[in-house]
Formats: structure tokens, C-alpha cells, sequence
């Protein structure tokens, strides 16, 4: 992540996730700036619409915990996304789930640059992190069922993981022009809702390594 003279906007749902965050940062004054913008994808682009507006960033970062999909992200590893996709944004008919993109009604992924993925991909596995790159879905209710489960990964074919607020973080930075990442450490399975076996504080100590070693990139 080549920063040239412009900041990087990292956009956290809460605070725990924000100071996870800096502390893999060292705190420095790098040029990015750390956000805990709430929770979901409207709270998302609020916020990430708002900061951007002074017109100061080259990229933006949409991070924290999620929930990971079997075979493809377990639990403590780090997901980066290859496309960041709206899962829910639809309707529903009898005949099954309809996206907003398969209505004419506009897009419902963005994509990262492959480039850029690839070299953060890549520079989280030299420094031994277990790394998955792949489709991070953004859901409005959190999957709590194997059906659920299975109806995203059907949607989505390769999904790594979903949390909340990626695709809203993505939409205002392409409606600026920039280029949008999505790196979250997973700290649950999507599937049967089991709050007993979440692994919050391990995802967060994942997420303050991923910016240890990505702060000299920042
Ligand atoms: O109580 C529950 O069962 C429950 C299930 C899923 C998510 C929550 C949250 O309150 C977390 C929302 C927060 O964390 C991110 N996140 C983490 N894991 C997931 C997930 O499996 N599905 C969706 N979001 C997840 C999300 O980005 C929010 O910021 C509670």
C-alpha cells in the first residue's frame, strides 16, 4: 500500500475493534486515521462518506472481527477481501433469493483491486498469519442457522467470511473514486448461532498482529 502523500481510512464498527486496530499501528501518526463508525453498513458509509469528504484519502479499509466460512476461514485466521458483496440486498420470491443486481437495480459487490489483495495477501503470510482471500459478504442480520449458511454460500460461491459493514464502508469510497479493501480476523463459524464458542478476544489480538505487520505498508 503505496500511501504517495494521501491517507489511508480504516473503518472499524466499535471500539474494541479501533483500538485493536492502533495497537498493531504502534499509535504512530502514520497517514491513516482509524474510525469506529458503528455497526452495519448504513453507520458504515455515513461515516466513511463523511470523513472522505475532505478529500484527503487514497484508500479505504473496512476491518474488524466476522464470522467464517467453513473450509475456507477458521477461526483466528484473517480474511482479505477479493470482492466485497451486499448478500442480502434483495428480494425475496418463491422461486428464491433475487439480488438487487439480478433486479436491474444496480451493483451489489465491489471489488478490490486484485494487486493490491494479492500483495497484502501475501505479506500477512510471510509474517505467518493464516490468510484466506476471497468474497467478503456484507449481511444485515448475521446468519444464525446451517440453512442460513448454506444459502450464502450457494448466493456465493468461494464466500471467506461476512460481517456488517464492508459493503457500505466500500460504496462511499468507489462514489469518491477509491479503491476499497476489506481485511477482518475471524472470531466465530457462520452457521448454528453458539455465542459459547465466539473467540472475540483471540480475533482482536489476530486483527492488532495483521496491523503490526501491515503498518509499515500503510
Ligand atoms: O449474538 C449473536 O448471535 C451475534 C451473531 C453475530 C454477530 C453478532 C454481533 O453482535 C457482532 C456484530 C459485529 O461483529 C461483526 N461480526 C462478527 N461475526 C459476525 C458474523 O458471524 N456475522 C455477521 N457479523 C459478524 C459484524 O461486522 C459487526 O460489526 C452477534
Amino acid at each position: 500500500m503505496d500511501s504517495g502523500n494521501k491517507r489511508v481510512l480504516i473503518v472499524a464498527a466499535v471500539a474494541v475493534e479501533k483500538e485493536a486496530v492502533l495497537r498493531g499501528l504502534r499509535q504512530n501518526s502514520g497517514p491513516y486515521d482509524v474510525l469506529a463508525a458503528g455497526v452495519g453498513p448504513v453507520a458504515a458509509a455515513a461515516q466513511t462518506a463523511k470523513q472522505l469528504a475532505s478529500g484527503q484519502y487514497q484508500l479505504v479499509i473496512s476491518t474488524g472481527i466476522a464470522g467464517g466460512f467453513a473450509g475456507r476461514a477458521e477461526m483466528g485466521s484473517i480474511v482479505v477481501s477479493e470482492a466485497i458483496i451486499a448478500a442480502d440486498l434483495g428480494v425475496n420470491t418463491q422461486e428464491g433469493f433475487c439480488s438487487l443486481a439480478e433486479l436491474g437495480y444496480g451493483p451489489v459487490r465491489v471489488q478490490t483491486p486484485a494487486g493490491l489483495a494479492k500483495k497484502v495477501t501475501d505479506k500477512l503470510r510471510q509474517a505467518g498469519l493464516e490468510v484466506c482471500s476471497g468474497p467478503v459478504l456484507t449481511v444485515t442480520t448475521a446468519t444464525g442457522t446451517a440453512e442460513g449458511e448454506a444459502e450464502l454460500s450457494r448466493r456465493v460461491p468461494g464466500a471467506a467470511a461476512e460481517a456488517m459493514e464492508g459493503y457500505g464502508a466500500a460504496w462511499a469510497a468507489s462514489l469518491f473514486g477509491l479503491p476499497s479493501l476489506e481485511i477482518r480476523a475471524i472470531s466465530n463459524q457462520v452457521g448454528p448461532r453458539d455465542s459459547g464458542r465466539w473467540r472475540i478476544k483471540e480475533a482482536l489480538t489476530v486483527l492488532e498482529k495483521a496491523y503490526l505487520v501491515l503498518a509499515e505498508e500503510l
